[in-house]
């Protein structure tokens, strides 16, 4: 029960974070009747743009997040990416404050070392072998103990930035200035990582509720340079596939607790299901939700963390995701395209409403629908590239 939005009685949630995938789950939040605030990085970020109220700051900064989550005291506090002094949000949780999922999730996943470790060595599930590194030095004889080709990652990074493939022992030292560029935070150590041979990979997402946890149809996807463009709904797995990745994610998202929607990223290979990663919170590949199920991962992610149960997901229909990104840095720049794109039968896009445009950078999506995942699949590729970021000079 909750009162109007503005009014004493509201009940209201804070996101730290407010990308695209924040603004939907404010816009869900919003559906309910929710107070929604929002705090990032940087002025008129997607999500603040439909939220009763936006906050800008360093979330690095441990003082200045404290001060103004305890200022705003929202009744829950919903990360939304990793960057955050997540030390914060485990003390504030201890002063009763509630963090979605849990503070621990958030502290665990903030870096791959501490969601690594904890799938790894403590829940024992199946990872690329792995080492981290403090220095080109240490890199060195991590890349030559874990062998080429393999995967180098800033500890503190998402959407790939930072992230390149070693295929040579020769290539560390360019690994890591790329790693160094990339990195969000000041303090650089990285991960190595045996370079899986996957078939596939998946995003299953998994929530956990009031009434219990429940996964949605697996979601296939497609990254380049560790960033994804494209993602689909149903992925087809064999019984036993399924079996081995709802466990996995079962497992993970126990470890972490509490109530919302993680995305549990795996990598289907010819020798079984191995753990990649997990967000707690919603994912990129999961915007295809938004065309292809009953209760969006938005929409569930909100329901969960109010405690709502979830007795059900129901595909709708299969569905398919592909992103547009910048290629050039600046304020100036015009989404194109939108009528050939929107001409395609059963095709909708969103457009973030980023302010700036930078190489690489996601500024939209296109979501399709059909009677087929190949289908939808052409359809959303075909959309996301008759679209354009262009400028005028
Ligand atoms: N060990 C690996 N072997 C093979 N491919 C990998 C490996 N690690 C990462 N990749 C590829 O790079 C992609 C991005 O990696 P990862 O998810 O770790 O990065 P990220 O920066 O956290 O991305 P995001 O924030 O989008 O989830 C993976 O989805 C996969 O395609
Ligand atoms: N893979 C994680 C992911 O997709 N996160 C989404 O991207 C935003 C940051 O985008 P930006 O870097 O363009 O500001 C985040 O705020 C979140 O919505
Ligand atoms: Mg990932």
């Amino acid at each position: 029960m909750w009162g109007a939005p503005v009014s004493d009685r509201a009940k209201s949630i804070m996101l730290l974070g407010g990308g695209e995938l924040g603004k939907e789950v404010i816009i869900e939040a919003q559906r309910l009747g929710l107070r929604t605030i929002v705090a990032d990085r940087y002025e008129h970020a997607p999500a603040m743009g439909v939220a009763h109220e936006a906050y800008c700051l360093d979330m690095l900064d441990e003082e200045a997040l404290r001060a103004l989550i305890v200022r705003v005291s929202p009744d829950l506090v919903v990360p939304e990416i990793e960057a955050i002094a997540t030390k914060v949000l485990v003390e504030l949780e201890q002063e009763g404050f509630t963090v979605i999922p849990t503070a621990k999730a958030a502290l665990l996943t903030m870096d791959r070392e501490g969601i690594r470790r904890l799938a790894a060595e403590e829940l024992g599930l199946p990872t690329a072998a792995y080492r981290f590194a403090d220095g080109l030095e240490e890199l060195e004889a991590a890349v030559a103990e874990i062998g080429v080709p393999c995967v180098i990652k800033p500890l503190m990074s998402s959407s790939g930035k930072g992230q390149s493939v070693c295929r040579r022992q020769e290539e560390a030292a360019g690994c890591w200035n790329l790693a160094l560029e990339g990195a969000r935070a000041k303090k650089m150590r990285v991960i190595v990582e045996a370079f899986v041979p996957f078939t596939s990979e998946i995003t299953l997402l998994t929530v956990r509720s009031s009434s219990g946890t429940v996964f949605c149809p697996p979601i296939g996807h497609i990254q380049q340079d560790g960033d994804y463009v494209e993602s689909w709904q149903p992925h087809p797995l064999s019984e036993g596939q399924l079996r081995e990745a709802q466990s996995i994610a079962l497992k993970i998202t126990d470890a972490l607790g509490g109530y919302g929607l993680f995305g549990v990223e795996l990598f289907v290979t010819s020798e079984g299901i191995v753990f990649s990663e997990v967000s707690p919170r919603p994912h990129d590949t999961g915007m295809v939700t938004m065309v292809s199920q009953d209760l969006s991962e938005f929409a569930l992610h909100v329901r969960a963390i109010l405690g709502f149960p979830i007795p059900s997901v129901e595909l709708l229909t299969p569905g398919a995701s592909a992103t547009l990104k910048a290629v050039r840095e600046g304020e100036d720049f015009l989404i194109g395209g939108m009528d050939e794109a929107l001409s395609l039968p059963r095709t909708q896009i969103r457009v973030f409403g980023k302010p700036l445009s930078k190489p690489g950078r996601r500024m939209a999506v296109a979501l399709s629908s059909a009677d087929d995942v190949e289908t939808a699949r052409s359809r959303a590729k075909q959309a996301a590239s008759l679209l354009k970021v262009e400028w005028s000079n």
